[in-house]
């Protein structure tokens, strides 16, 4: 099958095409969607960032517009980018607009170089914002994490971030750092989020995470030893929870419930999920 969205490198000095308005406070919609007619945006007094060629829906071309701030547009309102994540059942279009939200993101965070700061401009055949003075390159920036499952038999560990929402337990995860494997991530973010050692863990299957732009990298483990110690700040609270008596759980689309679902069909003898691309 192929697929509805295929990013690709286009020239944002050409006209035409559909394009997408992006800014910090989500996507301009309205009631036909989130891709506008390119040319008919440009005739509107858009707070213009940056342009960006972004690849092609339906065999279309589709452009970003990224803007310094929301501004109103007759008949269209903005909407997150977590909003069409648990709204549309449409994952094409989500994969893009995830692009998206990555890619005007990085453009507007790299318009000046962090090395001399001076203007950055696109790069002609490469998906990289380039230095006009020093040229120094900037590629996209994606944050690798990694994400677990700890089990105990029947039991598995779930813990709450102050950021989610009310009820709602998940896997832990955290961010990959410098010169570390993500084998060694996981064990030190177990270790510093619930105080707890884990045996070898085993690489389940990655999913990309547009908020903000990290590669989910997803494990899972079995417990080894030590007592739950939740990490002040970072967890709100922690615990071990019956596969028949389970909490809140984050969102069908997320690798995180994928991990947990997958645990439990395998443990019970069900058909296997299937993470959404
Ligand atoms: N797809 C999923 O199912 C799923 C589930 C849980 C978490 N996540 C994602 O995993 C990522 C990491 O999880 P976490 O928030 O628990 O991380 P974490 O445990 O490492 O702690 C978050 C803290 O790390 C710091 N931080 C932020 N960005 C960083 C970076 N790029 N590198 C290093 N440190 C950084 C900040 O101080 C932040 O408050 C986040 O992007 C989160 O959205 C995805
Ligand atoms: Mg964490
Ligand atoms: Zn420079």
């Amino acid at each position: 099958m192929s697929l509805r969205w295929q990013p690709a490198l286009l020239d944002p000095a050409a006209g035409g095409g559909w394009a997408v308005v992006h800014c910090q406070q989500g996507f301009l919609r309205d009631a036909n969607g989130v891709l506008f007619p390119r040319d008919w945006l440009k005739r509107l007094d858009l707070p213009l960032l940056s342009e960006q060629g972004l690849g092609y829906f339906d065999g279309d071309q589709v452009f970003l517009m990224e803007l310094a701030h929301p501004v109103e547009v007759p008949d269209a309102n903005w909407q997150g980018l977590r909003q069409f994540m648990m709204q549309d059942d449409d994952t094409e279009r989500f994969r893009m607009l995830g692009f998206a939200a990555q890619i005007g993101t990085w453009a507007n965070h790299h318009r000046f170089c962090g090395s001399c700061g001076n203007p950055m401009r696109q790069h002609a055949t490469e998906r990289a914002m380039q230095c006009e003075s020093c040229g120094i390159h900037h590629y996209p920036r994606i944050s690798p994490s990694m994400i677990v499952l700890v089990t105990r038999g029947d039991e598995l560990l779930l813990a709450r971030s102050p950021r989610f929402a009310p009820g709602v337990y998940s896997t832990l995860a955290g961010f990959v750092e410098p010169g570390e494997s993500v084998e060694q991530c996981v064990r030190r973010e177990v270790h510093e989020e619930v105080g707890v050692s884990i045996a070898e863990p085993s690489y389940i299957c990655s999913q990309g995470w547009p908020f903000p732009h990290s590669l989910m990298l997803g494990f899972h483990a079995e417990y080894a030893s030590g007592e739950i110690v939740m990490q002040p700040e970072e967890i709100e609270d922690a615990g071990w929870f019956s596969i028949h008596d389970l909490p809140a759980l984050p969102a069908s689309k997320s690798i995180a419930r994928y991990l947990i679902d997958l645990y439990l069909a395998r443990r019970l003898g069900h058909p296997e999920p299937v993470l959404p691309s």
